[in-house]
């Protein structure tokens, strides 16, 4: 999802420190939906924890805005602030830092109770009115397994995996859809080189096919700066209209792209009762790691299948073919094997891969080592999912 304004951006980011921790608020993985357009318009969310307090924030937003506005070719940025919700299952991962009431009873009760989805809120698309999330989730019979894709953290890559997983499932015959239901950050129409909208049929939304695979993302359907704000009703109709909406026909495999963390959309897809089970993605240092447990203990509450982990941006392969493990070697594996989850394999840092992302050119549909890797883990995928 990213361009070269993109990372000139994430490394005028990198400049600002998080007073709280001493690192900078890129490697506190603070930046969320980080995006520009070919007119210089940039976007991001900056996530703070529960605990951080609204003058931090917004000092803190401030800074990040000019930074990235001094940038040649920035024509605007739009930021906002968002409390980054705990890892109970209980509640959302954002709330505005500035919401005051954001522990309010009431505001819990709307996030996940099933009358939430009565809320005006709940047809973001303005499409016509729809059932619950579970009765959404039937009209998906043709849809022989559903895979969430999903990171403790955000940029550990959990976009570009599912999307090159799901370029190798249909490679290896599979019929495969995407479903990109990154609501702060959707990636699906830069990683795909989509770019306009969806045409309708029957009162459907028609998914895009690319490389084999069936591909709807909210960021076709929205401007992501609008979704920014969405809380639980918000995003649980907003996946529910991506599952019954969505003309997906007959599949056999649907990997659904979530966004980092744990909150509104997994629980919504959890409710779905649909999911087979669910790929989380790591990379392998520490911080990442942490998240990662909450993820697969989210999904073990809630019975929802562990298909497995995979450690993302493992090692740099260098000229000579030595490996440089630049954020620490095989942490995802260890921890893999501590929570007891299956660890499905790694996928090193391959500069192409960013570069391929960035053109709309998934890796794994090319003569590259990489498509391998991707192949590899596809096959582990589709035979845990025909098992579950
Ligand atoms: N194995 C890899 N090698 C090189 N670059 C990678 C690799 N995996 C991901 N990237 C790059 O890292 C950046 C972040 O990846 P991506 O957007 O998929 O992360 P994400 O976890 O989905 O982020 P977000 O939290 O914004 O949803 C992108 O520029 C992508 O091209």
């Amino acid at each position: 999802m990213s361009n070269p304004l993109i990372l000139r951006v994430r490394s005028a980011l990198a400049g600002i420190d998080n007073p709280k921790t001493g690192r900078n608020i890129i490697a506190d993985g603070m930046i969320h939906g980080l995006g520009a357009d070919d007119e210089g318009r940039v976007r991001f969310t900056l996530v703070f924890d529960e605990s951080a307090d609204r003058e931090e924030a917004e000092v803190l937003l401030t800074q990040a805005k000019k930074a990235a506005g001094a940038l040649e070719g920035v024509s605007a940025v739009t930021a906002v602030a968002t409390a980054h919700g705990s890892a109970k299952p209980s509640q959302g991962r954002h709330s505005p830092v500035s919401q005051q009431s954001r522990h309010s009873p009431s505001s819990q009760q709307s996030r996940h109770s099933p009358q939430a989805t009565a809320s005006a809120h709940e047809n973001p698309f303005g499409l016509k009115n729809k059932p619950r999330v579970e009765a959404a989730a039937e009209t998906l019979s043709g849809v022989k397994s559903i895979i969430a894709v999903a990171s403790g953290k955000g940029g550990v890559g959990k976009s570009t995996v599912a999307a090159n997983l799901a370029v190798a499932l249909a490679a290896s015959g599979l019929q495969t859809g995407l479903l990109d239901a990154d609501i702060y950050g959707p990636s699906a129409p830069t990683l795909f080189g989509i770019k306009d909208k969806p045409a309708m049929k029957d009162g459907k939304i028609q998914p895009r096919e690319a490389y084999g695979v069936k591909i709807m993302s909210i960021g076709m359907l929205i401007d992501p700066e609008q979704a920014i704000a969405w809380r639980g009703p918000m995003v649980m109709g907003a996946v529910r209209q991506l599952m019954s909406d969505v003309d997906w026909g007959d599949l056999d495999v649907m990997i659904i792209d979530t966004p980092p963390g744990t909150g509104d959309t997994h629980l919504s897809l959890i409710q779905s009762k649909r999911l087979t089970g669910a790929v989380i993605v790591s990379t392998p240092q520490e911080m990442a790691l942490a998240d990662m447990r909450r993820g697969v203990s989210l999904f073990r509450q809630t019975e929802t299948p562990v298909i497995g982990v995979i450690e993302n941006m493992a090692w740099l392969e260098l000229p000579g073919g030595e490996r440089q493990y630049l954020f620490g070697e095989g942490g995802a594996k260890k921890a893999a094997e501590t929570i007891g989850a299956p660890f499905l394999g790694a996928i090193p840092l391959y500069p192409e891969l960013r570069q391929a992302s960035d053109d709309g050119l998934p890796l794994a549909a090319r003569d590259h080592p990489g498509a391998d890797v991707f192949k590899d883990l596809a096959a582990q995928i589709s035979k845990a999912a025909r098992s579950h």
